[in-house]
């Protein structure tokens, strides 16, 4: 059998299979093989990684729900007691099942079971040295409650090596909401075994706090890909760490790598603070992620008597700082990037029908989204962006997410990848929510999940730097020829991976990310410059 660790680390792209596609999935596999098999292979997948991550394990509880995820468990439990009773250990298993109600492979192996001498209890054993979590697997639609909601709650409560088979109970598989009323727990030891297929909601939302550490085993089940049902999305992993293409770009120059303008950060005035330094933020970032040249548009507060901005950045003199109108003409030029939104306010309505209408390439954030959730003229040039063969990109986060959908963050953490699709299809284009497992959704394509990024960007500020990047980025892709759909939302991905890499690579002895502190961590590699360079050479070949 195949497996294999998924490490929020460099991986591959991955698919992700929704419970229906995964059931689609086993029902292919099953049809292939002799009766049982497929849940004897995934016993011994959950028993082995089981033994690896607690080799020395003598006391193993097993929780078992009345499903097939039981079942699992329960053929576990039995692979483990062949282990321990010889050398004096115990294996104690709960099961919840009722036997009347049991599916087949699950009957079989409760069969088993009851044949190999295992300790039945109600109550966990006082001392364990390792539980594997069987209750709830693809099955659990419904919020967990009496009995097992007990055990979850149990479950989460443990401090020692957890092993969960293929989803940690109470997390829906599809949606990455946690959907039991007991809190999630931290805790570095719990481990998620995904079996057959991975699924999305171990990527999103809460998923990726519930799994803990995870891992794949396809069970030797591979389908040639005109048989595997379509995957529900995809898990971003990409970065080609390459040697920076610009050292080999002899004829490179700084009009080659577009214009960024960052229009936002009000100044402060009498009647309220500023928000300056969301701009200069998105500003650094584009600046080290490679764009050729980065203007800060500044917007004046609500009491503008004409007050002066300030004349440079001094940390990052290399940034032109200027009023937003004065930009106005720069932001139509067809190698301009706009990125609107990071501060700006109620001002930003001087500049924001303008940029709507004449950008080519517009990044909407924060303040920008919540201007245009506000004001349906702005809702209506948005749509007319991509019939006009504008790109934009818009970057909430879940509540800027919920204004725009007329609902409220709750319902958007529900079903994050709902909810970024349908803002991604009812405005044309690239949508990035933000959080756990950032999802970048483009019109008709399926959703990518992020795989990189941790809670250390959890901090005010990083997605003013994701904003600049993103401008960066597309500053840095051809401007002759449109983006083809997919090309711009694997960009964006790519752009938000790179973004969690940094987090992901914060020194451990440094407990705590500023945001300021990324973007001169942006230059460092990680990004799919192959992909930028591919683009580039593709262009310079059409014309
Ligand atoms: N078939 C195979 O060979 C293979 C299958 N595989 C494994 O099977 C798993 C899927 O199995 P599954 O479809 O039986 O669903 P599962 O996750 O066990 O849950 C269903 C049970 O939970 C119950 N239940 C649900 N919600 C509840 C709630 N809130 N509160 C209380 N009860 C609730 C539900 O009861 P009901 O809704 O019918 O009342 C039913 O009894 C999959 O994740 C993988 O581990 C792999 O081994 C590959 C091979
Ligand atoms: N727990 C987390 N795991 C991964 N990424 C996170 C987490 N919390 C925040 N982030 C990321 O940090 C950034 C925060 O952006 P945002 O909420 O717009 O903050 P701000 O407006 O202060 O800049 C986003 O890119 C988001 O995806």
């Amino acid at each position: 059998m195949s497996l294999r660790r998924i490490a929020h680390q460099p991986s591959p792209h991955a698919p992700l299979h929704d419970v229906a596609a995964t059931r689609a999935w086993e029902a292919r596999a099953q049809d292939r093989l002799p009766p049982h098999a497929l849940m004897q292979r995934a016993g011994e997948a959950v028993y082995r990684l089981g033994a690896a991550i607690a080799p020395h394990a003598r006391r193993v509880w097993v929780v078992c729900g009345g499903g097939n995820n039981g079942g699992d468990g329960l053929l576990a439990a039995v692979r483990w007691q062949q282990r321990l009773q010889p050398i004096g250990g115990e294996v104690a298993v709960t099961w919840l099942g009722s036997e009347d109600r049991l599916p087949p492979d699950a009957r079989h192996a409760l069969g088993v079971a009851r044949g190999s001498g295992l300790r039945w209890t109600d109550e966990p054993p006082p001392q364990t040295d390792l539980a594997i979590d069987a209750l709830f697997g693809i099955g659990l639609r419904r919020p967990p409650h009496g009995e097992a909601l007990r055990w979850i709650a149990h479950l989460q409560e443990r401090s020692g090596p957890v092993l969960c088979v293929d989803l940690p109970s109470g997390l829906d598989a599809d949606r990455g909401e946690w959907l039991a009323p007991t809190p999630l727990q931290a805790n570095p030891q719990r481990h998620t075994l995904a079996l057959l297929t991975l699924k999305p909601g171990l990527f999103t939302g809460q998923g990726r706090e519930a799994a803990g550490h995870l891992w794949f085993d396809d069970l030797d089940t591979s389908l040639p890909d005109a048989e595997a049902p379509p995957p529900a999305a995809w898990l971003h992993g990409q970065t080609v760490l390459a040697e920076a293409p610009r050292r080999w770009q002899h004829g490179a120059h700084k009009g080659r790598h577009g214009n960024l303008l960052i229009v936002g950060g009000q100044l402060p005035d009498a009647r309220q603070p500023g928000m300056t330094g969301a701009a200069v933020l998105a500003a650094r970032a584009g600046l080290h992620a490679g764009a050729g040249r980065v203007y800060v548009g500044l917007l004046p507060g609500p009491d503008a008597t004409g007050a002066a901005w300030p004349a440079f950045d001094p940390l990052q003199p290399e940034l032109m700082l200027r009023s937003a109108t004065q930009l106005r003409d720069l932001a139509r030029e067809p190698d301009s990037v706009s990125v609107c939104g990071c501060g700006g306010g109620q001002a930003l309505a001087a500049v924001l029908p303008d940029l709507l209408t004449h950008s080519p390439r517009l990044v909407l954030d924060a303040d920008a989204l919540n201007a245009i959730a506000r004001e349906p003229r702005w809702q209506q040039a948005l749509a007319r962006r991509a019939e006009a063969g504008l790109h934009t990109v818009l970057t909430p986060h879940p509540l800027e997410a919920a204004r725009l959908l007329g609902t409220d963050t709750m319902q958007v953490q529900r079903d994050r990848l709902r909810a970024a699709q349908t803002l991604a299809d009812t405005w044309r284009c690239v949508v990035v929510l933000k959080g756990s497992g950032s999802i970048t959704a483009a019109p008709g394509l399926p959703p990518r999940i992020n795989a990189s990024g941790n809670g250390l960007l959890a901090t005010a500020g990083t997605g003013d730097v994701l904003a600049g990047l993103i401008g960066a980025r597309l500053c840095l892709a051809p401007t002759r020829s449109p983006i083809d759909p997919a090309a711009l939302q694997a960009l964006v991905a790519d752009a938000v991976y790179a973004h969690g890499r940094v987090a992901d690579t914060w020194p451990a002895n440094r407990l705590t990310l500023c945001a300021g502190d990324m973007p001169a961590c942006l230059g460092q590699g990680g990004s799919s410059d192959h992909q930028q360079a591919d683009l580039q050479q593709n262009d310079e070949h059409q014309h």
